[in-house]
């Protein structure tokens, strides 16, 4: 079943026009990844669904509710959470403040304090300690558990990997595939190849506000990516 779709999408901020007849759907529990180089739109298509962006013309749906509906405030509620480009930590919040932050929109499900601190058992041992004092790769937990928290149908990671070893992407990956399985559908930003790969199932490839390119990860070389894609 289809759990977000945008069909035909024009948006833009204020005048300037940045997505061009944009069509991208990601089914429940499916994982779906976006790629493309800087500045393509790749954000902007997140922006649309919550309203940040200004949709001109065409349709986006999230879970039967149309993207009027649904603005940046309410995303969450509705079941979108965004971990965001550059983590966005709290400055001055402990782990276990940010992490609540995201629960605060009060919808119901397996994720709490606890069973985040299950998947990322960094975050119990540092609960107390400012977000902001943690290395790059346990603040990417820390974001991805406050999205965690508001129990999301879907999790949307806005380069996730940036800036993060090798070792802890792969590590990224693992847990964003075994998130998928619980039922959690991701749309995941990426210009990194390997973790796209070690991810997603099917992926759409962005140039210049447009889908250039979609298919399934099996059909999807490097050297096809290499004209599009930083790999
Ligand atoms: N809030 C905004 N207001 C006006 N223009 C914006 C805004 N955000 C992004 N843009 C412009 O829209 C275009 C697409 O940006 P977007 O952030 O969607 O690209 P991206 O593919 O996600 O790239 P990056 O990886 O660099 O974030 C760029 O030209 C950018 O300058």
């Amino acid at each position: 079943m289809t759990l977000l779709r945008l069909d035909g999408v024009h948006a833009s901020y204020g005048e300037a026009q940045v997505l061009h007849d944009i069509s991208i759907s990601v089914a429940r529990g499916e994982r779906v990844a976006i790629l493309g180089r800087n500045g393509v739109g790749k954000t902007t298509v997140v922006n649309a669904c919550l309203g940040i962006a200004r949709l001109r013309k065409g349709t986006i749906a999230f879970a039967g509710q149309t993207a009027s509906a649904i603005r940046h405030f309410t995303a969450a509620r509705a079941g979108i959470a965004v971990v965001p480009q550059g983590r966005r930590i709290v400055p001055g919040l402990t782990v276990r403040e940010n992490l609540l932050l995201g629960a605060a929109v009060g919808r119901s499900g397996r994720w709490s304090f606890e069973t985040v601190c299950e998947l990322f058992p960094i975050l119990r041992e540092r609960a107390d300690t400012p977000g902001t004092a943690m290395s790059g790769g346990q603040q990417q937990m820390l974001a991805i558990g406050r999205a965690l928290m508001a129990n999301p149908d879907l999790l949307v990671l806005d380069e996730p990997s940036e800036g993060l070893a090798p070792v802890i992407v792969d590590e990224l990956g693992e847990t964003l595939v075994g998130l998928a399985a619980g039922e959690t559908s991701i749309l995941l930003i990426e210009q990194n190849f390997s973790l796209v790969h070690r991810v997603a199932e099917r992926y759409y490839v962005m140039s210049k506000g447009a889908v250039v390119e979609e298919g399934r990860l099996e059909g999807l070389s490097r050297e096809s990516l290499k004209k599009h894609v930083a790999v």
